[in-house]
């Protein structure tokens, strides 16, 4: 793929000076002014933009270079620009990257950060558009609703699709807010009885003495109130499918009459002493673990068996090679579209708490912090705070000025090279888009150890 840089800036000095900086390996286009950029936008669709602040007619200014980023991120929110600024414009880098700019430079320049900094800005990219292409390929699973791409979790929807068309009895187990019941679903929806009911209860949410008449109906004057005859959840489900969430929670004394529903599939109205037959499929989900409620005497082993003809066991989140970011990404933009903020997107920071929070309540819980981000965020950027998310940055929070941030994020991104090349000195260079002379000048400077102890630490 071809790596296209547009550098805006009206200086030809420096544009001639930044143009050899990237002439070897990239596609570089220059810009001296605001109509210029946004033509050479529109018709190359660079990737990552270097944009001088003070362009004219306000060239000592911030203003036009202010209103070319907004007209940018409005145009093309994927694009990675950084702000070229002054070494007193603190606050200039700031609030561009509160617009959502990915990064800032600090003039005067140097050809090596700056490479460095442009690289990053394209791994970046590159990186998203991965991400992208994972979430449309749904990479795993054609199901519905159901976005997936690691291995774990294409194993389980394989499973699914064999499993659905038949009339086997499910049960789904997995963590709470892992998907159970939206698997349940599936399972209906890929079923020939796709077409009829698909009955839910909640065993854990119902009270124990409503629980028998919901599940199996109950006939006139069986208890004061029933003034006429119910069905039941199950009867309801006749000719569909029956799911019976949390299980788990079922008390004994209805384990039993489950059971004889499930050996004899007829139901008994509370109340009734004549059965009555249903054809309903039956998928059960628990987020408990089973063994341990029949080791403990809470459940019925002969019903685990029968609910358990075969068991989708649904991994965590955290379990699922990077699920995490390709989910993230997955609702991010349908909960934007739905909250009319579209074009938002995850900063480096965010990307990076998204891939190391262990996600106790799963996916659940990433509805409700993206939900929470794509309100909260200030221009398209969303970052770790606004997901509510430890920032990978945390530790170091109070940096004294900006060069200690931005020696903190290099020291970060050489030390990542360094791993994923296995502290491999060229290789490692490459990727950051410097000489092998400069990361061991590097290296030495933010006292990296570089050997091969390090590599297997
Ligand atoms: N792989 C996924 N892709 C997209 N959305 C998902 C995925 N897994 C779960 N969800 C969504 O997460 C939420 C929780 O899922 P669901 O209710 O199916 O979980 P659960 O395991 O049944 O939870 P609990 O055990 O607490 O009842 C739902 O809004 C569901 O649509």
């Amino acid at each position: 793929m071809t790596r296209r840089l547009l550098i805006v800036e009206d200086d030809p000095g420096l544009q001639s000076q930044m143009r050899w900086c990237f002439s070897e390996n990239l596609e570089v286009t220059v810009a001296s002014d605001r109509d210029t950029a946004l033509a050479t936008l529109r018709r190359d669709e660079p990737t990552v933009i270097t944009l001088d602040l003070g362009l004219p007619p306000d060239p000592g200014g911030s203003a036009e270079g202010f209103a070319l980023l907004a007209e940018i991120l409005k145009l093309a929110p994927a694009t990675k620009v950084i702000v070229v600024t002054g070494r007193e414009d603190k606050e200039h880098a700031v609030k561009a990257i509160g617009m959502g700019a990915s990064d800032f430079y600090q003039k005067p320049l140097d050809a090596d950060i700056l490479r460095f900094v442009v690289n990053r800005a394209f791994r970046l990219a590159e990186l998203e558009q991965e991400n992208q292409c994972l979430v449309h390929q749904g990479n795993g699973t054609n199901i519905k609703g159901i976005v997936a791409a690691s291995p774990q979790m294409t194993a389980v929807c394989r499973t699914l699709e064999k499993v659905a068309p038949t009339d086997i009895t499910t049960l789904i187990t997995g963590e709470t807010g892992t998907g159970k019941e939206l698997l349940a679903r599936a399972v209906h929806d890929l079923s020939p009885r796709a077409k009829n009911a698909f009955a839910a209860i909640n065993c854990a949410a119902i009270p124990e003495n409503l629980l028998e008449s919901e599940l199996f109906g109950f006939e006139k004057g069986s208890f004061t109130g029933a003034t006429q005859a119910k069905k039941g959840k199950i009867e309801s489900a006749d000719g569909g499918t029956l799911f019976l969430d949390e299980i788990g929670d079922m008390p004994m004394a209805l384990q039993a009459k489950l059971l004889r529903f499930l050996q004899e599939r007829v139901v008994d109205r509370v109340g009734s002493v004549k059965p009555i037959p249903v054809d309903v499929r039956v998928v059960c989900a628990t987020h408990r673990t089973i063994s341990q409620l029949i080791e403990n005497g809470d459940f019925r082993e002969d019903l685990y068996y029968r609910i358990s003809e075969i068991t989708l066991d649904v991994p965590a989140l955290r379990e699922r090679d990077g699920d995490a970011l390709v989910v993230a990404q997955s609702l991010l933009k349908s909960l934007g579209k739905q909250m009319d903020r579209p074009n938002l997107f995850f900063s480096e920071d965010a990307i990076n708490a998204i891939n190391n929070y262990s996600w106790p309540g799963n996916v659940r819980e990433m509805i409700n912090k993206v939900k929470r981000a794509t309100i909260m965020a200030d221009g398209k950027r969303i970052t770790s705070e606004d997901l509510e998310l430890p920032g990978s940055d945390q530790p170091e929070v109070n940096h004294l000025n900006l060069r200690q941030v931005r020696e903190y994020a290099e020291s970060k991104a050489i030390l990542q090279a360094l791993r994923t090349s296995g502290f491999n000195m060229a290789q490692a260079s490459r990727l950051l888009g410097i000489t092998r002379p400069t990361l061991y000048n590097l290296t030495d400077k933010y006292k990296i150890d570089t050997s091969a102890n390090a590599a297997e630490a």
